[in-house]
């Protein structure tokens, strides 16, 4: 029933309609369909791959196809199409010759590893049945472009740690995955969420989290600290935020706690209340814990640095080995709002050229993390390449629109190979299998590479991470 709330687990309904009908399309006796998955270009230069494996073990593992799901298509296409179109013949070949498991072979990149844009990403081999589950393939976009544009945050704020603090360890917790509520859906919040872990370790989408657990046998992937929210500092009344921020520090003692503290006025908030009021309650935390300030508004790069000097005002400051201000170890700031791949830069910028570390602050991302993001953010696309048509007559395949070179496709067989350091995709059968890079993770329905998140994470490594 879960699966039906909008969804179905009837692997058969998870396509295009047209796909439905392609069967009847492709020349007589057509019996293979090689197809490849390449992202074109796009706002990155580099792709992380990921999150293939979630689509694999989502719907494709076991016997995934029955008598039962065939009879229930079949009702449901009739009506859809008002004529018989669905190959009924087909899926039930795979009943009884296959035992329902898909004759698909998916050969791919390694998960977490970052390639150059235009090499395939992965390929597959359908029989002519199976071609319409290659829709949910495609769906590989959204994992993959959602860890590529985080990934690319984290290389903005290593490079500014590595400039402006003694060294890079605060770095897994500097992009927190603010998200969830902004998300189209849950499953979509917990692919995104489980993409964006795989570059950091700081969430609030624990859908996210329980993704990582369910697919790629992470026990915990992200974490996250008792916060506050507006709601639970203006119930106290505009006179009472002294009280709600003192209540904050008094119920969660030691460890970090996070007060959101531009509910009236953010200024007057550090001045008169956290350096003023409650100080010595602040600085009593020193060695038990951290309280981080959360301003919530204005144009980022001036609030925090001036939030910054405030503080840095009220409670002191030390200058690290690079000559950068940090505040104490017992304050720290995070900001929320307005983050993206094209802010964060700025922020840090900005308190680079007033001396301030990246050290004071870590960051919160929402709906540019998770959602500000399509299939053509990374223009991903799949195409047959290659096919196996009149009972055994191979074929290369490919399109070239003499409207649009951007979309000519690749031809014949596919290979990945690394000349140097670059991915090359080599084209009609002509690589040498021994270095093909792609590695068959699937096939006749078992999956073959089962990936853990950690070796994802290590495949994802940034440099700057590899040299410290
Ligand atoms: O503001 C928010 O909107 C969306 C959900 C999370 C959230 C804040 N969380 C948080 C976590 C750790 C430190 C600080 C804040």
């Amino acid at each position: 029933a879960a699966f039906l709330a909008g969804g179905t687990d009837n692997l058969l309904f998870v396509t295009d309609s047209y796909k439905v009908t392609h069967h009847r399309q492709y020349p007589p006796n057509t019996t293979k369909v090689y197809s490849y998955f390449e992202s074109r270009g796009g706002k990155f230069p580099n792709v992380c791959f990921f999150g293939l494996q979630y689509i694999i073990k989502r719907w494709l593992i076991g016997p995934v196809i029955t008598k039962d799901k065939i009879k229930e298509a079949k009702e449901l296409y009739k009506l859809h199409f008002g004529a018989d179109y669905f190959n009924e013949h087909g899926w039930n070949y795979i009943v009884e010759k296959h035992g329902g498991y898909l004759p698909i072979k998916i050969k791919a990149v390694p998960e977490g590893k970052m390639t150059e844009i235009t090499p395939i990403h992965f390929t597959t081999v359908n029989l002519i049945f199976s071609v319409l589950l290659q829709t949910i393939f495609v769906q590989v976009w959204y994992p993959m472009t959602v860890a590529t544009n985080s990934r690319y945050q984290k290389e903005i704020i290593a490079q500014y740690l590595n400039d402006t603090a003694d060294d890079l360890s605060g770095l897994p917790f500097k992009l927190h995955d603010f998200g969830f509520r902004g998300a189209s859906s849950v499953e979509s919040a917990g692919i995104g969420g489980m993409s964006h872990l795989v570059n950091f370790k700081g969430t609030d989408t624990i859908a996210g989290i329980l993704t990582a657990k369910n697919y790629y046998h992470c026990d915990i992937a992200g974490f996250s600290i008792p916060a506050a929210e507006h709601s639970t500092i203006t119930t106290w009344g505009r006179e009472g935020e002294i009280e709600a921020f003192r209540n904050m520090l008094t119920q969660f003692p030691t460890g970090l706690v996070a007060v959101v503290s531009d509910s009236y006025n953010i200024w007057n908030a550090c001045e008169e209340v956290w350096g003023g009021v409650l100080k010595d309650l602040v600085v009593s935390r020193d060695g038990k814990g951290t309280l981080v300030i959360r301003p919530d508004s204005g144009d980022p790069a001036t609030v925090v640095v001036k939030t910054l000097n405030i503080l840095g005002e009220k409670f002191g400051f030390k200058k690290n080995r690079k000559g950068f201000k940090v505040l104490p170890s017992y304050l720290r700031l995070i900001q929320g709002d307005g983050i993206s791949y094209e802010s964060l830069g700025k922020i840090l910028e900005h308190m680079k050229e007033n001396e301030w570390s990246a050290d004071n602050l870590a960051f919160g991302s929402g709906g540019a993390l998770l959602q500000r993001l399509d299939r053509d953010t990374q223009k991903c696309a799949f195409k047959c390449s290659f096919a196996v048509v009149n009972d055994g007559n191979e074929v290369n395949v490919f399109k070239e629109p003499i409207t649009d070179v951007g979309k000519k496709s690749k031809k014949g067989r596919l290979s990945l190979e690394l000349q140097g350091t670059e991915y090359v995709t080599v084209q009609e059968g002509k690589g040498d299998p021994n270095k093909d890079q792609l590695i068959t993770v699937y096939e006749n329905g078992h999956l073959l590479k089962d990936f853990t998140f950690e070796e994802v994470r290590k495949n994802a490594e940034i440099d700057l991470e590899k040299q410290n």
